[in-house]
């Protein structure tokens, strides 16, 4: 494991920002902390980065006991949201500047500057003032000048986060092939649901300062471990005492079917290629989104009685503080 965190704690006077967070990194992945916006992300990377020191609790990165280790003498590379680049600097003086207080020899550090801004796809603004680039260019900028010096584990804190929807859909691309060609361990903070499922190896789910769930995308996808996760990754709709996605709600015409739940269309609402199907079953109002073939075969209308009911084998989560079917308490938080 590259970067071991274990038991850490944080609080801001009496504010709680982190409470017993463990979380395992391995070596080589690209693992993102998501979840809402004070949730306690940031915290914890700038912990690992040894901008910020946990109350209770140890940080190790490759091996050694970093917990009381100064940032500097961690081996890790960072990146915030607003950089803050050398402005009277070229592009390439910027991405050198670690090598040259390093005291690197000035041929080395040529090669290896030509090297990232290749990387980095910056080779034709090199001569450029950090002024003249775009946000784009210069978040390149500046993970090439946090790759510099080699460094064991890259953070980068929501990279993409003050830029266009469109240029930060390309830099998640940019950033995803970039670290299969560089395999580095990082870990980036986003609030983003898509963008860590496109991205990331491996998700933490950091909520309320504390880990909600840790997987794959597709672990968190499929088998998240609890409502708030299956919350946060999408649109949900509740079906009972259950939480299922509305894409996996099945409806079937007439009330029929003694396992399903009865109900009444209220409300059709075609958007592109989707229908929105909204039923009332008395007390509540469930959401199915089914495509407009499925929907057309069904043949159902606003007013119609239909069966509904959960595709088999898709993900449920009982909602917090619910009781569920089987007698299962689950206990509020
Ligand atoms: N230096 C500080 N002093 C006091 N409170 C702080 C400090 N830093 C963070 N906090 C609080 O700790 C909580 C967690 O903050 P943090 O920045 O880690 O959240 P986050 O999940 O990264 O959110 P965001 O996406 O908004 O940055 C917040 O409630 C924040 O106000």
């Amino acid at each position: 494991m590259s970067i071991e965190i274990t038991g850490v704690t944080k609080r801001f006077g009496d504010f709680v920002a982190l409470e017993d967070v463990s979380v395992s990194i391995p070596s080589g992945q690209l693992t993102a902390l998501l979840g809402p916006s004070g949730g306690g992300k940031s915290t914890l990377l700038r912990i690992i980065a040894g901008l910020e020191y946990a109350d209770a609790g140890a940080v190790g990165i490759e091996g050694l006991d970093a917990t009381a280790l100064p940032a500097r003498k961690r081996g890790v590379g960072f990146v915030f949201q607003h950089y803050a680049a050398f402005k009277h600097l070229t592009v390439r003086r910027n991405i050198a500047f670690g090598l040259e207080i390093r005291k690197r020899p000035k041929d080395e550090i040529r090669r290896r500057v030509d090297e990232l801004l290749a990387l980095v796809h910056l080779e034709q603004f090199a001569e450029r003032l950090p002024a003249q680039l775009s946000g784009g260019q210069r978040q390149r900028m500046a993970l090439a000048r946090a790759l510099a010096v080699e460094p064991k584990v890259l953070l980068l804190d929501e990279p993409f986060g003050a830029l266009d929807a469109k240029v930060r859909k390309e830099l998640r691309e940019w950033l995803r092939r970039l670290h299969d060609e560089v395999h580095v361990t990082t870990v980036f903070v986003t609030h983003d649901q898509e963008e860590a499922l496109e991205v990331a190896d491996e998700i933490v789910v950091v909520n309320e300062g504390r880990v909600e769930q840790i997987g794959t995308p597709d672990q968190l996808y499929d088998e998240p471990a609890n409502d708030f996760v299956m919350r946060f990754l999408g649109p949900v709709t509740q079906l009972g005492d259950l939480l299922v996605r509305p894409h996996d709600v099945a409806l079937a015409p007439g009330a029929d079917d003694p396992d399903a739940v009865a109900g009444r269309v209220a409300r059709v609402v075609r958007v592109g290629f989707e229908v929105r199907v909204e039923i009332s079953t008395g007390d509540q109002v469930v959401l199915a989104t089914l495509t407009r073939t499925e929907f057309l075969r069904l043949g159902i209308g606003v007013g119609a009685t239909v069966s509904v009911r959960v595709v088999p084998g898709a993900p449920v989560v009982p909602v917090r503080g619910s009781v569920v079917r089987s007698g299962l308490e689950v206990p509020a938080r």
